[in-house]
């Protein structure tokens, strides 16, 4: 037998792991490493965050990145070299926040690699005729170097087993919060505020959890920052919000940026920068003759575009005015005072907190979701959640790599 294949086997039977989850978001701020001790899988996962960093990205990984991200039209070749070239680059960060950590790669078990989105295509928002209906997304950084260049066991490409059960190969979030998170003393919102927002609905852990689900709601920062680049060349985000606070919500633009039809869309669906990039925005802007507004009056608009497409997709599990659960939040935008208050105008009554109150500090969420994610992969079983919601599938994902 393998070698590795018999250490998989042994790691798959022993009472508690030691992952590392990676997850580099559409934010390009850099790669999130949270070293995890996961004890049990399914329902009894237990997981203790023993470290968290984010390494982040210089200005020359973003603008490679930037040289295929969300474009219809790149260079195959830059392509195809950009893959291992990332898997190599996060190998190596892994290595440099062990040895900071102190932590031999021996004493690892499992790496869980995201990997980064350069792509991502359901059949709602892409317009290619030949493959009408189909969902795609694509990750780069293969598994492989990742695996290589640590010398551990590699758990990577956990979307596309997604796509091939019927799902849109996002969000995944609804698997590990689902396992982490759900409670059987209140219904919960966990409501992430990245590129792209998104959020997962917990229903009081018991009878009716599969019910579970998560959904993107449309964009979170990444309209955001794309506009303090194009106005403030040398800043990447409003830090603290103080740009959007000082601005003034425009109604007409702010209107036409809500009608595009993905506000109105049944639940679950995701999106992406794909979408929701320049060209909608100028699109927008050309429309209601408001090209010329100022930096701040167009983040008050986005930051409240954000918050409404949040809103919308709240009222559309719960109806207008109901009751909702606790909002726990997570993602960079869980730091933007802006962004946080339009979203308690839009969902008066919520009682909102971080994850933190949680035990799950708000910028490792994802990355622990990965770690999670692997840990099914190699000790768990499906889970059905997502109760008649379709694009739910009931899976275990992640491709395996092994070193040597
Ligand atoms: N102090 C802050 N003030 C305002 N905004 C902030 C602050 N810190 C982070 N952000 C915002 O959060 C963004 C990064 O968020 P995050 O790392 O959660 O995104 P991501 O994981 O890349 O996205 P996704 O979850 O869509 O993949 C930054 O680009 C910025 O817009
Ligand atoms: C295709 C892709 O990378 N999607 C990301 C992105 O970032 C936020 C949102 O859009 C979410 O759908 C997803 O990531 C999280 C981790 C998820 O799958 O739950």
């Amino acid at each position: 037998m393998n070698a590795a294949i018999a250490r998989l086997c042994h790691l798959a039977q022993q009472p508690s792991r030691r992952i590392v989850g990676l997850m580099s978001g559409t934010s390009l701020d850099g790669l999130d490493v949270a070293l995890c001790r996961l004890t049990g899988h399914g329902a009894a996962t237990q997981l203790v965050l023993e470290h968290f960093a984010t390494v982040p990205y210089g200005d020359d990984v973003r603008r490679r990145i930037r040289q295929v991200f969300a474009r219809e039209q790149v260079s195959l070749e830059y392509l195809t070299l950009l893959n291992p070239w990332l898997g190599r680059l996060h190998a190596g960060m892994v290595l440099d926040c062990l040895r900071t950590w102190q932590v031999a790669p021996a004493a690892v078990d499992l790496v869980a690699s995201h990997g980064q989105t350069v792509y991502h295509a359901p059949a709602h928002q892409h317009s290619q005729a030949d493959f009408a209906g189909l969902n795609a997304t694509l990750q780069l950084g293969d598994g492989d170097h990742v695996a290589q260049g640590t010398g551990i066991i590699t758990v990577s490409d956990f979307r596309q087993k997604h796509l091939a059960a019927g799902g849109e190969g996002a969000p995944l979030a609804t698997y590990g919060d689902y396992l982490l998170l759900s409670s059987p003393a209140e219904a919960r919102l966990l409501l992430n505020l990245g590129g792209i927002a998104n959020f997962t609905y917990l229903p009081r852990a018991g009878a009716d959890a599969s019910a579970a689900f998560s959904t993107d709601t449309g964009p979170g920062n990444t309209l955001l920052d794309a506009a303090v680049r194009a106005h403030r060349p040398g800043l990447q985000y409003d830090e603290g919000g103080r740009l959007a606070r000082a601005g003034r919500v425009h109604a007409g633009l702010l209107g036409a940026l809500l009608g595009h039809p993905f506000f109105a869309a049944a639940l679950p669906k995701t999106t992406g920068p794909e979408l929701f990039g320049p060209a909608y925005l100028a699109a927008a802007q050309a429309a209601t003759g408001t090209t010329a507004l100022g930096l701040e009056d167009l983040l008050a608009t986005l930051v409240e575009l954000s918050a409404v497409g949040v809103a919308r997709a709240v009222q559309q599990v719960f109806g207008p005015g109901a009751p909702l659960p606790a909002v726990y939040t997570s993602g960079g935008g869980a730091h933007n005072p802006a962004l946080l208050g339009a979203l308690r105008r839009h969902l008066p009554g919520a009682a909102f907190a971080s994850t933190a109150a949680l035990g799950v500090p708000p910028d490792a969420k994802e990355a622990i979701l990965f770690a999670v994610l692997a840990n099914e992969a190699v000790a768990g079983q499906p889970v059905a959640l997502g109760a008649g919601r379709q694009r739910v599938p009931a899976v275990t994902m992640g491709k395996i790599s092994w070193p040597g």
